[in-house]
Formats: structure tokens, sequence, C-alpha cells
């Protein structure tokens, strides 16, 4: 699915956090949003499933379209849009329950019951988040027994579940150490080849392995959107450059 941000301004409040957003996102492509702390990548990255929603005074400005379609506009209901949009957090957050009814666990909020599908969907969903032959002796084990890393592909596996479209992942690897890390790595490049990914890293060696196309957020705008490649070999902004090379940030 295309993701797409049109003349996007979003506020706390009176605090005006994204300013005049446009960019287009291409299908089944990695995006990798960058830039110092408190910018906005998180703030822009959860506008995509309207996680900001939640928060007292949040309002945004301008469009943000999935595949064409507004998903701010008062017609679309936010629980289909979340199967579309799946997430993942930065801090691993598996429920307090087995591996399996975390794997499954928005598909029961579905109402699908039946045994034998949530088996094949937690079978299939763990495969991809390359996380089953770890697992595939313990589903009726506490997911809160697993390491981090494992908790973390426990929790794409749960996103996957879902069969979304779009896959947005916070810094998914920064509470990890570099094995774990490696892993998710590789999965989102395995994962490509069937989601729309975007994801925000700190991490510029990451955000060069894993990504596509890069965008550059600095103080709440995008400062710059171009292949990975080129943003890190020539940067047309001196404040991506100055980032890019560690000057700030
Ligand atoms: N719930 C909130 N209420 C008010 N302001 C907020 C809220 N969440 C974020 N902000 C502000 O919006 C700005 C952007 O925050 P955001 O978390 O999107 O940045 P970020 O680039 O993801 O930062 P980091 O890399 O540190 O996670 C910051 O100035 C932050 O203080």
């Amino acid at each position: 699915m295309k993701l797409e941000a049109k003349s996007l301004n979003a506020f706390y409040g009176d605090f005006h956090a994204l300013k005049d957003i446009n960019i287009a996102m291409e299908e089944k492509n990695v995006t990798a949003f960058i830039g110092p702390s408190g910018c906005g990548k998180s703030t822009f990255l959860r506008t995509f499933n309207r996680m900001n929603d939640y928060i007292d005074g949040f309002r945004t400005e301008g469009e943000i379209l999935l595949d064409n379609r507004d998903i701010y506009d008062k017609n679309i209901r936010v629980d289909e849009l979340r199967k579309e949009v799946g997430m993942v957090f930065q801090k691993p957050n598996p429920f307090p329950k087995t591996i399996f009814e975390n794997v499954v666990y928005g598909l029961k909020i579905q109402g699908i019951k039946k045994k034998s599908v949530l088996e094949e969907v937690a079978e299939k969903s763990l495969r991809q988040a390359a996380i089953w032959d770890e697992v595939k002796d313990k589903l009726n084990k506490s997911a809160l027994a697993l390491s981090g890393g494992q908790q973390q592909r426990l929790c794409i596996a749960r996103a996957l579940a879902i069969s979304p479209s779009v896959l947005l992942m916070d810094e998914p690897a920064s509470a990890l150490d570099p094995i774990s890390t490696a892993k998710i790595e590789e999965l989102i490049y395995e994962l490509k080849n069937e989601y729309t990914i975007v994801i925000v890293t700190h991490n510029m060696q990451q955000a060069g392995r894993v990504s596509d196309n890069t965008a550059f957020f600095y103080m709440g705008e995008l400062v710059e959107y171009n292949k990975t490649k080129t943003m890190f070999t020539s940067p047309k902004d001196d404040r991506t450059q100055n980032y890019i090379t560690g000057r700030f940030g």
C-alpha cells in the first residue's frame, strides 16, 4: 500500500509538532525516518494508524493517504485501519499470556475462534517473524519467559497475524543486543517483499542497511527525502549532512 502525507500539520495543543509535511512512500519498500530527538519522527509514524488519537489536545491538518484514502476522514473506521496498518514498538510489549495467545490475539478480537485457523496463522506468522523454530515446542508457555529479542520477534509475529499491508516500526531494535538487532534487520529485509514498512531509527548504520528510502526530519520539518544511498553519500541539505555525519543529534 502506498502511504502519503499532503500538507500535514500536527499539533499537541499549541505546540506545532509537524510542519507542512509532504511525502509519498512506495509500496513494498522500507522507508527510514531519521532525525534528532524530538524532531517529530514518532509523531509522524503514529499518524499512519492514528495512534495519536488517544492523546488529549492532539490534532492534525492536511491529509494522510493510504492508497489514496484519507485515513482521517470521518467515515474511516479506526479498527479497520489498524488491521491494515500494524505497529511494533520500541520496547517489546508481549501480553502476559502464552506465546500462542499473543500471536492469535488480534484474530480472536476479530471473532475468529476456529482452532485449526488460529494454529495455521500462528505458525505462519511465527515463521515469517523468524522465531518459529525457537518457540514451536513451547507455544503454551508464557511469552514473558522469552528473551527481549525473542519477545520483539513475537510482537512482530503478532502484528503480522492480522495480515496488515503496512508495518510501522518505532525503533524496533533499540532495546536489543547486537545479535537480536541483526535478526530484526534481516527480518525487515525479508518482510519488505510483502509489506510496506516504515521504521524510525536513531541508528544511521541501521537506516543504511535496511531502508530503500530515508526521510530526515528536523524540528518538525521534513528536510530531505531521498533514496537511502543518495542521502548517505550526497545529502543536499547542510542539516542532513551535519546529522548523518554525527555533528548533532
Ligand atoms: N503526548 C505529547 N504531548 C505533548 N507533546 C508531545 C507529546 N508527544 C510528543 N510531543 C512533542 O512533540 C515533539 C516531537 O516528539 P516525537 O516523539 O514525535 O519526536 P521523535 O523525533 O520521535 O523523538 P525521539 O527520537 O526522542 O523519540 C517533541 O517536541 C515532543 O516533546
